[in-house]
């Protein structure tokens, strides 16, 4: 089980996700109360070992400004939310970075192909916003052994259970590590790891 921790703002919040065995950890580089800047991500990523993903999350910006922007703080990958294009897939691998592509539920069905992304996002339908929905539905988009993650509402308490129940090759949290929207709880991140790779 893949598990990526998203919204990371401090050292310690980066440590207690990798130290947990998050295989990737997110910075948010977009307007959110989790934003950080290039700078502050470029310093967090020193906490972040060989191995882990270090991942730059947009949502209206352009896959070139995105690429800049995490280039800028020294990632290799880019999660992109919002609207997009195989123009944006392109734009991220012409950088030579990785490309995390966040769809809704709610998504056209043509969305949920796979159009050469390295993972698949699926979220609930205002991202990091903590809401839960049906998990199971995934299931029928038949997904199969594509490389994808699913998010949204999602706790060391359900975590489990949503994975078992959507048939998730990785997982994506922030809110359900958070004690209010923003600060990441160490003990929950510690406690979110092991249950989702249980
Ligand atoms: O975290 C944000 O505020 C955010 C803002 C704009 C685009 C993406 C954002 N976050 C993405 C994520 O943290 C995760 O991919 C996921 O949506 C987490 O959802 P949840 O656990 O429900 O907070």
């Amino acid at each position: 089980m893949f598990v990526k921790v998203c919204g990371l703002s401090t050292p310690e919040s980066v440590q207690a996700a990798v130290e947990s065995g998050a295989d990737a950890v997110g910075f948010v580089l977009t307007k959110s109360p989790r934003e950080v800047s290039p700078d502050r991500a470029r310093d967090l990523l020193v906490h972040v070992p060989e191995g882990v993903a270090a991942v730059g999350v947009f949502r209206h910006e352009t896959a070139a400004d995105a690429v800049a922007t995490a280039r800028a703080a020294g990632l290799e990958w880019v999660q992109l939310h919002g609207s997009r294009s195989l123009e944006d897939v392109k734009t991220v691998h012409d950088a030579g970075m990785r490309l995390i592509r966040a769809v809704t539920m709610g998504a056209a069905p043509d969305e949920f192909e796979a159009w050469g992304e390295e993972l698949l996002l699926i979220d609930a339908a205002v991202p990091g916003s903590g809401e839960a929905w049906d998990y199971s539905s995934v299931r029928n988009l038949g997904l199969g052994a594509r490389h994808w993650l699913l998010a949204g509402g999602l706790t060391p308490s359900n975590v489990g259970a949503a994975a078992l129940e959507s048939e998730a090759w990785g997982v994506d949290v922030s809110s359900g590590v958070e004690s209010s929207r923003g600060v990441k709880d160490l003990d929950l991140v510690r406690a979110f790891v092991p249950a989702a790779k249980a």
